[in-house]
């Protein structure tokens, strides 16, 4: 098979997504097969056929979804809207994964008392230009998400140093006075003396799957990917849902449609045939005590609740989603 012919899928190969991004696959019942050199970043989805597996960094992975080398990815949604200038035209987001969360925010030094928000920084880069004859200086490896976010907020008298890491530390250095960066829990701003501007978000990132629109989808990449997607939406069906099983009154009155209506509820398998079957619902997880209940005052003899390992089913909403864009 020419390796044109594949989905390829591109996993990161380390750092703080790896493991998570590995878990994910693995619950969706999608098992990575690395090649076997330890030095070999290809590897194949074991009996998924046509995915080439590319084991890469978070920030290539934004990169070649955004050249269309790969078809799908899992990266952090920072890097798809840094890296991408037209991030909508380019990708579509499929699905953020619940891992990987981080925000890119505006940090000024703790001692600027007078400095909440973004606002602010117009009248410091003013005093900058006075006092120093120079602009305000950001550090920042988020070049394009902090040009674009200064010029919603109006500010526009300040210059970029680019930063390729530890970039809390530039205002302690001499190199920048503030910086846009990445945080999670804090801790690094806060060892640096830094605090985040009031407005200073810029966004909240989390570890998506992401598809490429640019990439080449045939008929086998397409196939390829109704596999893999037909997985994943299972996987996620069914860790959101609970099965809900009630032996339903003799006399067979329960107003089956309006009960489920009334608590987000599905019949998957349609309504039960005969007056006294078993009925099986699905609902989100928030909603079994009030669904059960309802089910007993509706008549039903017994009701029973479990969590389910995967619910397939015929359609196939992530595929849909994306292929009506292609
Ligand atoms: N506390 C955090 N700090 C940095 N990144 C985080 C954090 N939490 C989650 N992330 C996510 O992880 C991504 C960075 O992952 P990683 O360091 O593996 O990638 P990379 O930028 O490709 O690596 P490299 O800089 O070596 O090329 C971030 O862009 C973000 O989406
Ligand atoms: O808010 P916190 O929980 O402190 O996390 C934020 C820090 O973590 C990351 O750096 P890391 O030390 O991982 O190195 P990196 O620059 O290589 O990502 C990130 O670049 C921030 O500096």
């Amino acid at each position: 098979m020419s390796s044109s012919d594949v989905l390829v899928l591109a996993v990161p190969s380390k750092g703080r997504l790896q493991e998570n991004a590995n878990a994910f696959f693995a619950r969706a019942g999608l098992k990575l097969a690395q090649g076997s050199g330890a030095r070999d970043y290809r590897g194949r989805l074991v009996g998924v056929p046509d995915v080439e597996v590319r084991y890469l960094s978070a920030s290539e992975i934004a990169s070649q979804l955004a050249s269309g080398t790969a078809h799908l990815g899992v990266t952090g949604e920072d890097l798809i809207r840094e890296t991408l200038p037209d991030a909508r035209g380019q990708v579509e987001l499929l699905t953020p994964l619940g891992f990987g969360n981080a925000t890119v925010v505006v940090a000024v030094p703790q001692a600027w008392i007078d400095v909440r928000a973004m606002g602010d920084l117009d009248e410091v880069a003013a005093l900058m230009r006075a006092r120093h004859g120079r602009r305000l200086r950001v550090a920042t490896k988020y070049v394009n998400l902090t040009r674009r976010f200064f010029a919603e907020k109006g500010v526009a008298d300040y210059r970029i140093v680019e930063s390729l890491g530890a970039t809390e530390g530039a205002p302690a250095a001499g190199s920048a006075e503030i910086v846009v960066d990445i945080t999670t829990t804090g801790a690094t701003l806060r060892a640096n003396a830094l605090k985040v501007l009031d407005d200073g978000i810029i966004l909240r990132s989390e570890a998506n799957l992401v598809a490429s629109l640019k990439a080449a989808w045939g008929e086998t990449q397409r196939g390829a990917l109704r596999a893999v997607l037909g997985r994943i939406a299972a996987e996620e069906r069914a860790r959101t849902t609970r099965e809900v099983r009630a032996a339903l009154p003799e006399d067979g009155t329960i107003d089956l449609a309006t009960l489920a209506g009334l608590h987000e509820a599905e019949l998957p398998y349609g309504a039960p045939r005969g007056p006294d079957g078993e009925i099986v619902l699905r609902c989100p997880e928030a909603a079994v005590f009030d669904l059960a209940d309802a089910l007993v005052r509706a008549g039903a003899r017994a009701v029973s609740v479990r969590r389910i390992d995967y619910a397939f089913a015929a359609e196939n909403p992530l595929a849909e989603r994306l292929l009506a864009r292609l």
